[in-house]
C-alpha cells in the first residue's frame, strides 16, 4: 500500500478536523459558517483522498459518519434502523453512473430499472414512530444511530398526525420525514424576529431544525413547520408485507391515506433518461415551489430490490441524491446604496461581486434595515454569505469575519434621503428610517400624488393612478401644488384625454381647491396620519399654522395621538422642502375656512349626538371631528339623554330608537347646516314658521 507524503497527511487531518468542527456548527449549534458548496467541497476532497489511501480511512471520519452526536437537554434515542446519509450525484454522468452502478449489482439492466423521484427537501430530518396508530415518540437523526427525542416538539406540528386515519394499522409504524418551513412563513418569523430583537435565522434549515430543538415545546409551537414523510424505516403488520405495498411509492400513498403529508412531486421513472429529465424539469420548477428544496431524492422503486442492494457505511446503495447548485454562496461586498421607497422608507442595498447563485447571478442584496447591518456587524470589503431563494430578494446572511480585509469600512446611514435631499428622521419603535420629504421627493412623488388626490383626500375628481403616471412620467407634475397649474389645452394632449375630458378635470381641480383643513392635513401623506387623526389634529389645533408650529408634546395631547405619530407629524413640517410646497398650494388657491381656538364657539357642550346611515357630503369621523370641536359628544348608541340623531340612507335600529324615544332626528342637509352656521359662530335658529315658506293654499 502507498504511504502517503507527510503533506497529504496533513491536508486529511485538517480536513477532518474542519469537516467534524463544521457538523457540530450546523447539526448542534444550528449556524454553520461554510456554505454547503463549500462544505460538499472539502467532504468528496476528503473521500478522494480516503480513496486514493484507503490505508488513512478511520472509523470516527466524517466520511464514515453522518450528522453529530446529539445535543445536551434531551433524551437519547437509539435508531433501531439507523438514519442515514445519502450518496451524491452533481451532474447528468453521476446519475448514469448511478443506473449502471445499480444495474451492476442487480445482475440486471439498470435502464430497464424504475426510480422513485421526490424533492430533497432542506430541512431536518426526524423520524416517528407509532404503536397500535398512535405517535409513541419521535427523535432528530443525531449520528445517525443515537438521535436526541424530541416528541413534545413534534407533536406540537400540526402535520404531524398523533393518531393514524382509517381503520387498519400497522402494530408498529416508523416513519422518517423533513421537518421544513416554506420562504412566505420564514421570512415573516425573521422580520418578526427582526422588529423583536428576537433570534434571525440564517435559512429555513436552520430554522426548522433550530426550532425543533427547543428546550420548552412552547416556542416549537410558535414556529411555522411542516412534516412531510418520505420513508418507511419499519412495518409490522399482519396481512402487509411486500406483498401487499411492494414499492417504495406504494408505500407513500399508504402513508397518504394514513393521514402523512407526502410530496406531491413524487413519481416514478424508467432508467437514466427518465432520472435526468425528472431532474431537469424540478429545476426548472425549483424557485417558484415556495419552499427550500437542495436536489432531488431519487430511490429504486422496488422495496425487494433495495433490500438486495444494502448499505455501504454511510448511505443506503439503493439511493442517490441529485444536488442541485447551492442557494448560498460567498463574495465580496464591495459597497452599500441606499434605495428609497415608495412609501419613504429607506433601505440599505449591498453592491456585491457579482455571483452566481443557484443558476442566477446575483449582484445586489438586501440588507433590510440599519439594525440588521449591526446585528451582522457588516462591513463595506467583507466577504459575505448571500441567500437566494425563490422569488425573495437576495440577503445578506452571514459575514464571515475572518476573512475581512485590514482597510474593510463601517457603513455610514445617511442623514439625508440619496433621491431628494431631505432629512432622514428614524422614529423610536419603527425598525424602518424614512425620507420626510414626503411631497417632495421623487421617489414618494407617485404615492404621494395618488393619496393628494383620492376621495377621501382633496377629492379630485377625474384624476386616477393611470393620469397620475403619464403626468408624472412626462415630468408636468412633480408636486402637488402643480396639478392646479395644468391646463386644459396641454391635458388634452393626453392619450385617450380630449378637450371635453381635460376641461372637466380642470373644473375638478378648481372646485377641489375649496376644502377643509381636516381633509387638508390628511391629504398631505404624513405617515401614520389617517383621516381620524386628522380630523382630530384639525379640531384640536384649529388652523394650519398652529398645527405647523406644534411642538412634539402640543401633538401628544390630541386625541388618539400617541408619541409615533407625534413624531411623524412633527417631522414633516419640520423639513423645509414640505413647507415650501404647503406654501405654494396655499399660494395656488386652496382654502378653507380656519378657526383661531380662543375665539371658537362651543355651543354644543353638555350635549351628546350620534351619527347613523350613510353620509354623502362628509364622512362620519369627519362629522364626528366637527361635533367635537363645537364641544359636542359623539357617541355610539342612542339614549334618551341624547340631544340629536344625524340620519343618513340606510339608518337602521338608532333612528329607531331616537323616534321611540323622541330624540330630534335630523338628515344630512340640516346637519351642515347647522354645522355651517354654529361654526361660523352664530347661534343656530330653526327656521321659524316653515309656513313662510310654502304657498299659501
Ligand atoms: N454548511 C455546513 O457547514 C454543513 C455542515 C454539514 C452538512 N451540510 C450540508 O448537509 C449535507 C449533508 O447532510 P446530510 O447527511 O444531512 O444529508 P444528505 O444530503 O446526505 O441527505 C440525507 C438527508 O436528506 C434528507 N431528505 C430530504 N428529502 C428526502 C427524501 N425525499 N428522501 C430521503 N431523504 C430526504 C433527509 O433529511 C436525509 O437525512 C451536505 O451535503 C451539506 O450540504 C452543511
Ligand atoms: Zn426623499
Amino acid at each position: 500500500m502507498t504511504q502517503p507524503d507527510p503533506q497529504i497527511l496533513d491536508e486529511i487531518a485538517r480536513l477532518r478536523a474542519e469537516l467534524d468542527d463544521a457538523n457540530h456548527r450546523y447539526y448542534v449549534l444550528d449556524e454553520p459558517r461554510l456554505t454547503d458548496a463549500d462544505y460538499d467541497r472539502k467532504l468528496r476532497r476528503l473521500q478522494t483522498l480516503e480513496e486514493q489511501y484507503p490505508g488513512q480511512v478511520t472509523a470516527d471520519s466524517p466520511t464514515q459518519r453522518v450528522g453529530a452526536a446529539p445535543a445536551d437537554g434531551f433524551p437519547e434515542v437509539q435508531h433501531a434502523v439507523p438514519m442515514l446519509s445519502l450518496g451524491n450525484a452533481f451532474d447528468d454522468d453521476e446519475l448514469r453512473a448511478f443506473v449502471k452502478r445499480v444495474g451492476e449489482r442487480l445482475e440486471c439492466d439498470g435502464e430497464q430499472l424504475i426510480f422513485c423521484c421526490e424533492p430533497k427537501l432542506d430541512g431536518a430530518a426526524v423520524s416517528l414512530v407509532y404503536e397500535r396508530g398512535a405517535l409513541a415518540f419521535g427523535a432528530t437523526r443525531g449520528d445517525g444511530r443515537t438521535g436526541e427525542g424530541i416528541t413534545s416538539n413534534l407533536r406540537t406540528l400540526k402535520s404531524i398526525p398523533l393518531k393514524l386515519r382509517g381503520e387498519t394499522w400497522p402494530e408498529l409504524l416508523e416513519v422518517r420525514g423533513e421537518v421544513t418551513m416554506r420562504h412566505a412563513d420564514f421570512e415573516a418569523m425573521n422580520d418578526k424576529a427582526r422588529r423583536e430583537e428576537g433570534k434571525v435565522f440564517a435559512n429555513p434549515r436552520n430554522a426548522a431544525a433550530g426550532s425543533l430543538r427547543q428546550l420548552d415545546p412552547a416556542i416549537t409551537r410558535t414556529r411555522p413547520l411542516e412534516f412531510t414523510a418520505y420513508q418507511v424505516a419499519r412495518i409490522n403488520m399482519a396481512n402487509i408485507d411486500d406483498s401487499v405495498i411492494p414499492t417504495h411509492s406504494a408505500q407513500m400513498k399508504r402513508l397518504g391515506d394514513w393521514g402523512f403529508r407526502t410530496s406531491r412531486e413524487l413519481t416514478t421513472v424508467t432508467g437514466s433518461q427518465g432520472l435526468i429529465d425528472y431532474c431537469r424539469r424540478l429545476g426548472e420548477r425549483r424557485d417558484a415551489l415556495g419552499y427550500d428544496i437542495d436536489g432531488v431524492v431519487i430511490k429504486v422503486d422496488d422495496l425487494r430490490l433495495q433490500r438486495e442492494l444494502g448499505f455501504v457505511a454511510r448511505a443506503p446503495r439503493w439511493a442517490v441524491a441529485y444536488k442541485f447548485p447551492a442557494q448560498e454562496q460567498t463574495t465580496r461586498l464591495n459597497d452599500v446604496e441606499f434605495q428609497v421607497g415608495r412609501t419613504g422608507a429607506i433601505t440599505p442595498v449591498a453592491r456585491l461581486e457579482p455571483v452566481s447563485v443557484a443558476g442566477v447571478t446575483v449582484s445586489n442584496a438586501t440588507l433590510h434595515n440599519a439594525d440588521e447591518i449591526a446585528r451582522l456587524g457588516v462591513m463595506i470589503g467583507d466577504t459575505v454569505s448571500i441567500r437566494r431563494a425563490g422569488d425573495v430578494i437576495p440577503q445578506v446572511v452571514r459575514v464571515l469575519e475572518e476573512q475581512r480585509p485590514a482597510d474593510a469600512r463601517d457603513i455610514v446611514f445617511p442623514e439625508r434621503c440619496p433621491v431628494c435631499d431631505s432629512a432622514i428622521e428614524r422614529v423610536e419603535g419603527e425598525v424602518a428610517a424614512r425620507c420626510s420629504g414626503g411631497l417632495y421627493c421623487a421617489a414618494q412623488r407617485k404615492e404621494a400624488l395618488k393619496h393628494f388626490a383620492s376621495r377621501r383626500a382633496l377629492d379630485i375628481d377625474g384624476l386616477g393612478e393611470k393620469l397620475i403616471d403619464q403626468l408624472i412620467e412626462r415630468d408636468w407634475v412633480k408636486t402637488p401644488a402643480d396639478l392646479f397649474r395644468l391646463d386644459a389645452e396641454h391635458l388634452a394632449e393626453l392619450p385617450r384625454m380630449g378637450q371635453k375630458s381635460a376641461e372637466n378635470l380642470v373644473a375638478a381641480l378648481q372646485r377641489a381647491k375649496t376644502t377643509t383643513l381636516a381633509r387638508f392635513i390628511y391629504a398631505l401623506g404624513i405617515r401614520e396620519v389617517g383621516e381620524a387623526t386628522a380630523g382630530n389634529l384639525a379640531s384640536h389645533f384649529g388652523t394650519l399654522q398652529a398645527l405647523m408650529d406644534a411642538e412634539q408634546q402640543d401633538l401628544e395631547a390630541v386625541n388618539d395621538v400617541g408619541p409615533i405619530v407625534a413624531a411623524h407629524v412633527h417631522g414633516f413640517f419640520r423639513e423645509p422642502h414640505n413647507r415650501e410646497i404647503i406654501d405654494d398650494l396655499l399660494g395656488c388657491g386652496l382654502v378653507w375656512e380656519e378657526q383661531e381656538i380662543g375665539e371658537r364657539p362651543q355651543p354644543l357642550v353638555g350635549e351628546t349626538w350620534v351619527l347613523t346611515g350613510t353620509l354623502e357630503n362628509l364622512t362620519r369621523d369627519e362629522g364626528k371631528a366637527r361635533l367635537q370641536a363645537l364641544g359636542a359628544k359623539v357617541a355610539g348608541s342612542v339614549s334618551k339623554k341624547t340631544a340629536c340623531v344625524v340620519a343618513g340612507p340606510g339608518a337602521g335600529s338608532k333612528l329607531a330608537k331616537a323616534e321611540e324615544l323622541g330624540v330630534t332626528v335630523i338628515d344630512e342637509a340640516e346637519f351642515l347646516t347647522r354645522l355651517a352656521r354654529w361654526e361660523a359662530g352664530g347661534a343656530y335658529q330653526p327656521d321659524e314658521d316653515p309656513a313662510d315658506e310654502e304657498p299659501a293654499p
